[in-house]
Protein backbone atom coordinates (compact mmCIF):
# COMPACT_ATOMS: atom_id res chain seq x y z
CA UNK A 1 0.00 0.00 0.00
CA UNK A 2 1.73 3.53 -0.76
CA UNK A 3 0.82 6.35 0.98
CA UNK A 4 0.44 8.89 -0.77
CA UNK A 5 -1.43 12.58 -0.18
CA UNK A 6 -4.70 12.81 -2.53
CA UNK A 7 -2.61 15.89 -4.00
CA UNK A 8 -2.04 19.58 -3.77
CA UNK A 9 -3.35 22.69 -4.67
CA UNK A 10 -0.42 24.73 -6.39
CA UNK A 11 -1.23 28.88 -5.41
CA UNK A 12 1.54 31.38 -5.96
CA UNK A 13 2.32 35.02 -4.98
CA UNK A 14 0.81 36.36 -8.24
CA UNK A 15 0.11 35.27 -11.44
CA UNK A 16 2.82 34.62 -13.62
CA UNK A 17 5.18 33.23 -11.31
CA UNK A 18 5.96 29.83 -11.99
CA UNK A 19 3.16 27.55 -10.86
CA UNK A 20 2.91 25.79 -13.78
CA UNK A 21 6.44 25.08 -14.38
CA UNK A 22 6.19 23.74 -11.00
CA UNK A 23 3.43 22.30 -11.03
CA UNK A 24 4.33 20.04 -14.38
CA UNK A 25 7.81 19.87 -12.52
CA UNK A 26 5.92 18.00 -9.38
CA UNK A 27 4.24 15.60 -12.23
CA UNK A 28 7.45 15.24 -13.75
CA UNK A 29 8.93 13.75 -10.62
CA UNK A 30 6.07 11.76 -9.32
CA UNK A 31 6.14 10.16 -13.28
CA UNK A 32 9.88 9.57 -13.04
CA UNK A 33 8.76 7.98 -9.62
CA UNK A 34 6.36 5.61 -11.15
CA UNK A 35 3.20 7.43 -9.34
CA UNK A 36 0.20 7.71 -11.45
CA UNK A 37 0.19 11.48 -11.39
CA UNK A 38 -2.53 13.81 -13.15
CA UNK A 39 -2.46 17.73 -13.24
CA UNK A 40 -5.58 19.36 -13.38
CA UNK A 41 -6.70 23.18 -14.24
CA UNK A 42 -10.15 24.04 -12.47
CA UNK A 43 -10.22 27.65 -14.36
CA UNK A 44 -8.21 28.94 -17.12
CA UNK A 45 -8.22 32.21 -18.72
CA UNK A 46 -6.33 33.07 -22.02
CA UNK A 47 -6.46 30.61 -25.09
CA UNK A 48 -5.83 31.34 -28.66
CA UNK A 49 -7.71 28.45 -31.49
CA UNK A 50 -5.79 25.87 -32.50
CA UNK A 51 -4.81 24.75 -36.16
CA UNK A 52 -8.90 23.00 -35.59
CA UNK A 53 -10.29 25.86 -34.07
CA UNK A 54 -10.40 24.08 -30.81
CA UNK A 55 -8.67 26.92 -28.18
CA UNK A 56 -5.51 25.63 -26.48
CA UNK A 57 -4.87 27.34 -22.47
CA UNK A 58 -1.14 27.32 -22.25
CA UNK A 59 -0.88 26.25 -18.87
CA UNK A 60 -3.64 23.18 -19.54
CA UNK A 61 -1.16 21.91 -22.22
CA UNK A 62 1.63 21.80 -20.04
CA UNK A 63 -0.02 20.33 -17.04
CA UNK A 64 -1.41 17.40 -19.73
CA UNK A 65 2.28 16.83 -21.21
CA UNK A 66 3.67 16.32 -17.70
CA UNK A 67 1.38 14.33 -16.36
CA UNK A 68 1.56 10.45 -16.75
CA UNK A 69 -2.17 9.46 -17.52
CA UNK A 70 -3.41 10.57 -20.79
CA UNK A 71 -6.27 13.12 -19.82
CA UNK A 72 -8.18 15.23 -22.87
CA UNK A 73 -7.72 18.97 -21.84
CA UNK A 74 -11.85 19.22 -21.38
CA UNK A 75 -11.19 16.25 -18.73
CA UNK A 76 -8.77 18.82 -16.77
CA UNK A 77 -10.20 22.16 -16.93
CA UNK A 78 -13.54 22.54 -16.63
CA UNK A 79 -13.44 26.36 -17.58
CA UNK A 80 -12.00 27.67 -20.20
CA UNK A 81 -12.29 30.99 -21.26
CA UNK A 82 -10.72 33.00 -24.57
CA UNK A 83 -9.88 36.45 -22.79
CA UNK A 84 -6.44 36.50 -20.87
CA UNK A 85 -7.73 38.43 -17.96
CA UNK A 86 -8.96 38.08 -14.67
CA UNK A 87 -11.43 34.97 -14.80
CA UNK A 88 -14.67 36.24 -13.83
CA UNK A 89 -14.25 38.98 -15.70
CA UNK A 90 -13.30 36.31 -18.89
CA UNK A 91 -16.36 33.84 -17.87
CA UNK A 92 -18.82 37.35 -17.79
CA UNK A 93 -17.13 38.34 -21.21
CA UNK A 94 -18.79 34.94 -22.95
CA UNK A 95 -21.67 34.87 -20.90
CA UNK A 96 -21.24 32.67 -18.44
CA UNK A 97 -20.48 31.66 -14.57
CA UNK A 98 -18.10 29.62 -12.76
CA UNK A 99 -19.47 27.09 -10.48
CA UNK A 100 -18.38 25.15 -7.71
CA UNK A 101 -19.88 22.13 -8.11
CA UNK A 102 -18.42 21.29 -11.51
CA UNK A 103 -14.98 21.77 -10.59
CA UNK A 104 -15.75 18.99 -7.80
CA UNK A 105 -17.32 16.75 -10.03
CA UNK A 106 -14.22 17.26 -12.36
CA UNK A 107 -11.51 15.95 -9.35
CA UNK A 108 -13.49 13.61 -8.16
CA UNK A 109 -13.36 11.94 -11.71
CA UNK A 110 -9.60 12.68 -11.53
CA UNK A 111 -9.33 11.14 -8.32
CA UNK A 112 -10.97 7.41 -9.36
CA UNK A 113 -7.86 7.56 -12.23
CA UNK A 114 -5.17 8.80 -10.56
CA UNK A 115 -2.78 7.98 -7.42
CA UNK A 116 -2.08 12.27 -7.46
CA UNK A 117 -4.04 14.99 -8.36
CA UNK A 118 -1.46 18.16 -8.88
CA UNK A 119 -4.30 21.20 -9.04
CA UNK A 120 -3.25 24.54 -10.05
CA UNK A 121 -4.81 27.33 -9.17
CA UNK A 122 -5.37 30.71 -11.49
CA UNK A 123 -3.32 33.59 -10.50
CA UNK A 124 -3.11 34.19 -6.48
CA UNK A 125 -4.48 32.83 -3.42
CA UNK A 126 -7.54 35.05 -3.53
CA UNK A 127 -8.76 36.02 -7.04
CA UNK A 128 -12.64 35.88 -7.54
CA UNK A 129 -14.14 33.03 -9.56
CA UNK A 130 -17.86 33.89 -8.74
CA UNK A 131 -20.14 36.77 -7.21
CA UNK A 132 -19.91 35.09 -4.17
CA UNK A 133 -16.22 32.46 -4.07
CA UNK A 134 -12.99 32.49 -4.63
CA UNK A 135 -9.88 30.59 -5.31
CA UNK A 136 -9.52 30.21 -1.60
CA UNK A 137 -13.13 28.79 -1.50
CA UNK A 138 -12.32 26.38 -4.32
CA UNK A 139 -9.02 25.52 -2.52
CA UNK A 140 -10.81 25.06 0.72
CA UNK A 141 -13.85 23.28 -0.97
CA UNK A 142 -11.12 20.36 -2.70
CA UNK A 143 -9.50 20.82 1.10
CA UNK A 144 -6.28 19.73 -0.28
CA UNK A 145 -2.69 20.85 0.98
CA UNK A 146 -1.17 24.42 -0.20
CA UNK A 147 1.87 24.81 -2.40
CA UNK A 148 2.89 28.22 -2.50
CA UNK A 149 5.45 28.72 -5.47
CA UNK A 150 6.73 32.16 -4.66
CA UNK A 151 8.23 34.02 -7.51
CA UNK A 152 11.50 35.16 -6.92
CA UNK A 153 11.22 39.41 -7.15
CA UNK A 154 11.05 42.38 -5.30
CA UNK A 155 8.31 42.42 -3.49
CA UNK A 156 7.96 38.70 -2.86
CA UNK A 157 8.54 38.54 0.49
CA UNK A 158 4.88 41.03 1.14
CA UNK A 159 3.27 38.28 -1.41
CA UNK A 160 4.20 35.27 -0.03
CA UNK A 161 3.77 35.87 3.85
CA UNK A 162 0.25 37.43 3.20
CA UNK A 163 -0.46 34.78 0.81
CA UNK A 164 0.28 32.32 4.09
CA UNK A 165 -1.82 34.29 6.53
CA UNK A 166 -4.56 33.72 3.95
CA UNK A 167 -4.07 29.83 3.37
CA UNK A 168 -4.25 29.65 7.34
CA UNK A 169 -7.07 31.49 7.88
CA UNK A 170 -8.95 29.44 5.52
CA UNK A 171 -7.82 26.55 7.75
CA UNK A 172 -5.40 24.96 4.98
CA UNK A 173 -2.14 23.07 5.24
CA UNK A 174 0.62 24.55 3.75
CA UNK A 175 2.56 21.55 2.75
CA UNK A 176 5.57 23.61 1.79
CA UNK A 177 7.01 25.82 -0.95
CA UNK A 178 8.81 26.31 -3.84
CA UNK A 179 10.98 29.53 -4.82
CA UNK A 180 11.19 30.35 -8.22
CA UNK A 181 13.60 32.78 -9.83
CA UNK A 182 11.48 34.35 -12.45
CA UNK A 183 13.68 37.36 -12.18
CA UNK A 184 17.80 37.03 -12.88
CA UNK A 185 18.46 40.32 -12.46
CA UNK A 186 16.70 40.62 -8.52
CA UNK A 187 19.32 42.13 -5.92
CA UNK A 188 19.65 40.47 -3.00
CA UNK A 189 18.41 37.17 -4.33
CA UNK A 190 20.23 34.70 -2.03
CA UNK A 191 19.41 36.91 0.72
CA UNK A 192 15.90 37.24 0.16
CA UNK A 193 15.54 33.38 0.03
CA UNK A 194 17.23 33.32 3.35
CA UNK A 195 14.90 36.21 4.64
CA UNK A 196 11.71 33.85 3.36
CA UNK A 197 13.51 30.48 4.92
CA UNK A 198 13.02 32.41 8.31
CA UNK A 199 9.85 33.47 8.08
CA UNK A 200 8.24 30.80 6.55
CA UNK A 201 7.20 27.49 8.67
CA UNK A 202 6.86 25.21 5.89
CA UNK A 203 9.67 22.66 4.02
CA UNK A 204 11.46 24.57 1.39
CA UNK A 205 10.16 22.01 -1.55
CA UNK A 206 12.73 23.18 -4.07
CA UNK A 207 14.67 26.28 -5.49
CA UNK A 208 13.83 26.64 -9.37
CA UNK A 209 16.56 28.59 -10.46
CA UNK A 210 16.25 30.84 -13.56
CA UNK A 211 16.15 28.36 -16.15
CA UNK A 212 15.49 30.45 -19.82
CA UNK A 213 14.98 27.53 -21.57
CA UNK A 214 12.22 28.24 -24.43
CA UNK A 215 11.09 24.40 -25.07
CA UNK A 216 8.26 23.50 -22.23
CA UNK A 217 9.01 19.94 -21.97
CA UNK A 218 13.06 20.54 -21.43
CA UNK A 219 12.57 23.54 -19.11
CA UNK A 220 9.84 21.09 -17.43
CA UNK A 221 12.45 18.50 -16.55
CA UNK A 222 15.38 20.70 -15.67
CA UNK A 223 13.38 21.74 -13.18
CA UNK A 224 12.05 18.85 -11.82
CA UNK A 225 15.80 18.29 -10.65
CA UNK A 226 15.79 21.20 -8.13
CA UNK A 227 12.79 19.11 -6.41
CA UNK A 228 12.48 17.33 -3.42
CA UNK A 229 9.97 14.97 -3.72
CA UNK A 230 11.36 12.82 -0.65
CA UNK A 231 10.36 16.24 1.50
CA UNK A 232 7.07 16.96 0.00
CA UNK A 233 5.65 13.03 0.40
CA UNK A 234 7.97 11.52 3.03
CA UNK A 235 7.79 11.92 6.50
CA UNK A 236 9.49 10.58 9.56
CA UNK A 237 6.30 8.69 11.00
CA UNK A 238 6.07 6.60 7.47
CA UNK A 239 3.90 3.34 8.88
CA UNK A 240 6.09 0.48 8.57
CA UNK A 241 5.52 -1.80 5.30
CA UNK A 242 4.38 1.65 3.13
CA UNK A 243 6.06 2.31 0.18
CA UNK A 244 6.95 6.38 -0.16
CA UNK A 245 9.73 8.06 -2.45
CA UNK A 246 12.91 8.65 -1.74
CA UNK A 247 14.94 11.96 -1.94
CA UNK A 248 16.23 10.17 -5.41
CA UNK A 249 12.40 9.92 -6.22
CA UNK A 250 12.69 6.56 -6.35
CA UNK A 251 9.52 4.58 -4.74
CA UNK A 252 10.99 2.13 -1.91
CA UNK A 253 9.52 0.07 0.95
CA UNK A 254 9.75 2.45 4.30
CA UNK A 255 12.05 0.43 6.74
CA UNK A 256 9.91 -1.77 9.14
N1 LIG B 1 12.42 29.61 -12.66
C1 LIG B 1 12.09 30.07 -13.88
N2 LIG B 1 13.06 30.30 -14.82
C2 LIG B 1 12.74 30.77 -16.05
N3 LIG B 1 11.48 31.05 -16.46
C3 LIG B 1 10.49 30.83 -15.55
C4 LIG B 1 10.72 30.34 -14.23
N4 LIG B 1 9.52 30.22 -13.60
C5 LIG B 1 8.59 30.62 -14.47
N5 LIG B 1 9.17 30.98 -15.65
C6 LIG B 1 8.51 31.47 -16.86
O1 LIG B 1 7.66 32.55 -16.48
C7 LIG B 1 6.42 32.46 -17.20
C8 LIG B 1 5.30 32.30 -16.17
O2 LIG B 1 5.49 31.03 -15.53
P1 LIG B 1 4.20 30.12 -15.29
O3 LIG B 1 3.38 30.03 -16.52
O4 LIG B 1 4.64 28.84 -14.64
O5 LIG B 1 3.47 31.08 -14.23
P2 LIG B 1 2.05 30.88 -13.56
O6 LIG B 1 2.17 31.32 -12.16
O7 LIG B 1 1.57 29.49 -13.81
O8 LIG B 1 1.16 31.92 -14.39
P3 LIG B 1 -0.47 31.96 -14.49
O9 LIG B 1 -0.91 32.76 -13.31
O10 LIG B 1 -0.72 32.62 -15.79
O11 LIG B 1 -0.95 30.55 -14.44
C9 LIG B 1 6.53 31.24 -18.12
O12 LIG B 1 6.97 31.67 -19.41
C10 LIG B 1 7.62 30.40 -17.47
O13 LIG B 1 8.33 29.60 -18.41
C1 LIG C 1 -4.40 35.61 -17.58
C2 LIG C 1 -3.39 35.12 -16.55
N1 LIG C 1 -2.36 34.32 -17.25
C3 LIG C 1 -4.05 34.25 -15.51
N2 LIG C 1 -4.52 33.04 -16.16
C4 LIG C 1 -5.19 34.93 -14.78
C5 LIG C 1 -4.67 35.82 -13.69
C6 LIG C 1 -5.81 36.41 -12.88
C7 LIG C 1 -5.32 37.48 -11.92
C8 LIG C 1 -6.46 38.21 -11.27
C9 LIG C 1 -5.93 39.30 -10.31
O1 LIG C 1 -5.42 38.95 -9.22
O2 LIG C 1 -5.95 40.48 -10.70
MG1 LIG D 1 -0.08 28.82 -14.77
Amino acid sequence: MIAFPRGWFITGTDTGVGKTLSSSALLEALGQAGVRAIGMKPVASGAEPDAHGMLVNDDVARLQAASSIDAPASAICPYLFRLAIAPHLAAMAEGREIALEPILATYAALRQRADIVVVEGVGGFRVPLGPDFDTADLAQALDLPVILVVGMRLGCLNHALLTIEAIQARGLTLAGWIASSIDPDMLAAAANLDTLHRYIDAPLLGHVPYLPEPDANRQRVAAARHLDLGRLLGNPHHPPGTAYVTEHNSVAASPD
